[in-house]
């Protein structure tokens, strides 16, 4: 195998074996604490630019199958992996992790400290780095800036796209979203338009949704500045359900403020209380950015969900228009299907509420 070197802005320097495929790559390095789910983390367009590495020691034992992709295909820039399987036993595996990695040119680094590598970030709490073939100093001396509407723009769809003929009408606003989303819309007897993440308000209306989902997606939401004041109209025609991205920029359009993380939350068992009942549920998050709590628009929304470890802000109601959001991702199945209720919910709203404009744009 190819020896390759992951090396941190900061300076840290790890050597594993080349997986995948041979070009070198850079990115923020982060982590994600779930045992499983490989392949709907690679494919989850919110990782758009980010090298990711699993916490899980095993990787790839139940292979890659054909129906688990959350988007058309691999979303991180690498992967980092402490021991790779590369024999998978799965009924449904058609292809080994490394195999589609390399069909789908992108690289990995195995037989990496992953524990080692995961401390460090967390010390460090934000951290780049360059997965490179030669220790070469030239190459570790400049980083590049990210860009955050570039990273929406390479994952968001170019034209409109339909899928289902349900009894309910929902607006998909693609910032990258994740097709267990859309799934769990069709589940519920819905039609589904996706639009790119900058159409007009006008246009949408022009669809006449009964409701709007404010999708997922990577990079800093304070790029996305110029589709606040669409996504407040919106909020305000329509019954909307914002999902992480979606929930953050939510809060933006009403004045909200939002930060980065030290190190993110990523992982299946991030648990968050329903402020309202007291209940607790295990949800999956994968987000780098959060809500300011003392910024949130309090004339307007109640804080909803608060994340049991941190505190942080989970999701936010609007007081009177049937519009909440939520940071962590109720279409992914922590255990059975935990916080899918969350998509009722929003069908209910659109059921008693959609199709009609209850307070002028
Ligand atoms: N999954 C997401 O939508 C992530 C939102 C945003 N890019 C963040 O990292 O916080």
């Amino acid at each position: 195998m190819t020896k390759g070197y992951l090396i941190l802005e900061t300076g840290e320097e790890f050597i594993g074996d080349w997986i995948g495929s041979e070009i070198e790559m850079e990115g923020e390095v982060v982590f994600n604490t779930s045992m499983t789910g490989y392949q709907e983390m690679m494919t989850d367009p919110s990782y758009k630019g980010q090298i990711l590495t699993f916490c899980y020691p095993i990787i790839g034992s139940y292979g890659v199958n054909d129906v688990d992709d959350e988007s058309k295909g691999i979303a991180v820039s690498a992967v980092v992996i402490s021991d790779v399987c590369d024999e998978p036993s799965h009924y449904q595996s058609t292809t080994s992790l490394t195999d589609k990695l390399k069909s789908e040119n992108i690289p990995g680094l195995a037989n990496i400290d992953t524990r080692s590598l995961v401390a460090t970030i967390r010390k460090h709490g934000n951290v780049s780095g360059k997965i490179l073939k030669v220790k070469d100093a030239r190459k570790t001396k400049q980083w590049k800036e990210k860009n955050s509407l570039e990273l929406v723009q390479s994952v968001s769809v170019n034209e409109q796209e339909s899928y289902g003929d349900g009894h309910h009408h929902v607006v998909l606003v693609d910032f990258g979203y994740k097709k267990s989303i859309l799934k769990a819309l069709l589940n519920q007897d819905c039609k589904v338009t996706i639009v790119p993440y900058n159409t007009e308000f006008e246009t949408i209306a022009s669809l006449h949704p009964d409701g709007v989902l404010i999708s997922n997606g990577p990079g800093d939401p304070l790029a996305l500045t110029a589709v606040l004041p669409t996504i407040k109209a919106l909020t305000k025609n329509f019954p909307t359900l914002g999902i992480c991205l979606g929930h953050q920029l939510i809060v933006l359009a009403y004045g909200g403020k939002t930060e980065k993380m030290p190190f993110g939350h990523r992982g299946g068992n991030h648990p968050v209380k329903d402020l309202a009942t007291g209940k607790v549920y295990i949800t999956a998050q994968n987000h780098g950015y959060v809500v300011i709590a003392d910024s949130v628009d309090k004339e307007n929304f109640q804080i909803s969900f608060q994340n049991v470890n941190d505190k942080t802000v989970e999701g936010i109601k609007h007081v009177h228009l049937p519009v909440q959001s939520v940071q962590f991702h109720p279409e992914a199945h922590s255990g059975p299907s935990d916080t899918e209720y969350i998509f009722k919910d929003f069908i209910q709203q659109v059921v008693t509420l959609g199709g009609r404009r209850y307070v002028k744009a």
